[in-house]
């Protein structure tokens, strides 16, 4: 099997690792031919992820052809900007067979479309074969093989465990789930929420407002996402409440780190500015605003941070706004129905 990972920032560098200790095929696509150069050399990607080191087999180029051309399986990890144009450049590198899995969380800002839609756009004739692997992973834990686990999503049950079955490692347990829109969705909305429990953290909150955000956050994901056909289970698993504890909680999370900032009163040009790593939930908030108005879903806590990063909004006003709403169920109207009070 040969392996093609695009794009060398923290996550694509420590799939590669995963997958160079267990095949002896890796490729990896480095954007810039220096870093390229470097990675070469020393075997670890210094800018993106110092300590990890990256096997001897693994050919590092920053040459898309040499990377990608005869690849079985491509792995995607641009940031969520980068996906669309890196795929067209792609595309004369794939063949019928290629089984493509995209690991990037977010959603294409200009047309508000899911990832995998925008790839399926640039790929038609491997729409079937188009997979997302998402969960609670980061990268620096990956990279010291701390146990892991995640979920592929895909079509067809055989590309899901063709993928399941490439990445296995006794530290990185990989699930199956036919909800690609649900497993997309989540992995990308949950950084909005990550951005607000940085903001809960520098204010100096405790644990009942991070507990209330996360849980309500969750709920509001969920609610688009079921009005967009997700499978409302699909959110209690580990690309939906999985991953909205790790970005929420860890000292890793860039979204959380950003919205510490945010509480400390910078701005997001002066955050962009000062962080050289993608932080997702910025452009993810404004798509998901979008989204909400579109689909006609209420998603307050959204709204809120939506106004914090574009509106100017400070964040102590945004939680007592949160905190002042007009009173509400915790449970949907039409699943109250169904519930047994009277
Ligand atoms: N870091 C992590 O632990 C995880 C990250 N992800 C997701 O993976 C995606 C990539 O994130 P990271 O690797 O963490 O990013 P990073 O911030 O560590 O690195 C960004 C990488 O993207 C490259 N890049 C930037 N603009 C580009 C462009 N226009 N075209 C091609 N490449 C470009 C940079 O050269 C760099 O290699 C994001 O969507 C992120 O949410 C998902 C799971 C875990
Ligand atoms: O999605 C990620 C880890 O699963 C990366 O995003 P954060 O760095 O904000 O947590």
């Amino acid at each position: 099997m040969h392996i093609a990972v695009i794009g060398a920032g923290s996550w694509g560098t420590a799939i590669t690792a995963v997958l160079g200790q267990k095949h002896h095929s890796v490729r990896l696509w480095v954007r810039s031919p220096e870093l390229s150069r470097q990675i070469q050399v020393s075997r670890e990607n210094a800018n993106y992820l110092p300590g990890c080191k990256l096997p001897q087999s693994v050919l590092i180029t920053p040459d898309l052809k040499e990377a990608a051309a005869g690849a079985s399986l491509i792995v995607l990890a641009t940031p969520s900007h980068a996906v669309r144009q890196t795929v067209a450049k792609l595309s004369s590198y794939v063949s019928p067979e290629t089984i493509l899995v995209n690991v990037a969380k977010g959603l294409e800002l200009s047309s508000l479309k899911r990832l995998s839609e925008t790839i399926v756009e640039e790929l038609p004739a491997i729409a079937n074969q188009i997979a997302i692997l998402s969960g609670p992973n980061h990268a620096e834990e990956v990279a010291l093989a701390y146990p892991t686990a995640t979920v592929v999503a895909a079509k067809s049950r055989k590309v899901a465990e063709y993928i399941q079955d490439a990445f296995m490692q006794p530290y990185f347990r990989v699930y199956t789930n036919p909800d690609i829109i649900g497993v997309e969705l989540a992995g990308a909305l949950k950084n909005i929420i990550a951005l607000g429990a940085g903001i809960a953290d520098g204010l100096g909150f405790g644990d009942n407002a991070k507990s209330a955000l996360m849980t309500r956050g969750l709920a509001e994901i969920a609610r688009l996402g079921i009005s967009m056909g997700a499978n409302p289970l699909t959110f209690a698993g580990l690309a939906g409440i999985g991953d909205l504890i790790a970005t929420c909680t860890s000292s890793h999370s860039r979204n959380r780190r950003a919205g510490l900032m945010l509480a400390s009163g910078k701005s997001v040009n002066e955050i962009q500015t000062e962080t050289s790593m993608v932080v997702e939930g910025i452009r993810a908030t404004k798509a998901a605003y979008q989204l909400a108005v579109k689909q006609g879903i209420d998603m307050p806590i959204t709204n809120q941070i939506y106004q914090v990063l574009y509106q100017n909004k400070s964040p102590k006003d945004a939680v007592f706004e949160l905190m002042t709403r007009s009173r509400t169920h915790e449970v949907e109207e039409v699943a109250l129905h169904n519930s047994s009070w009277d």
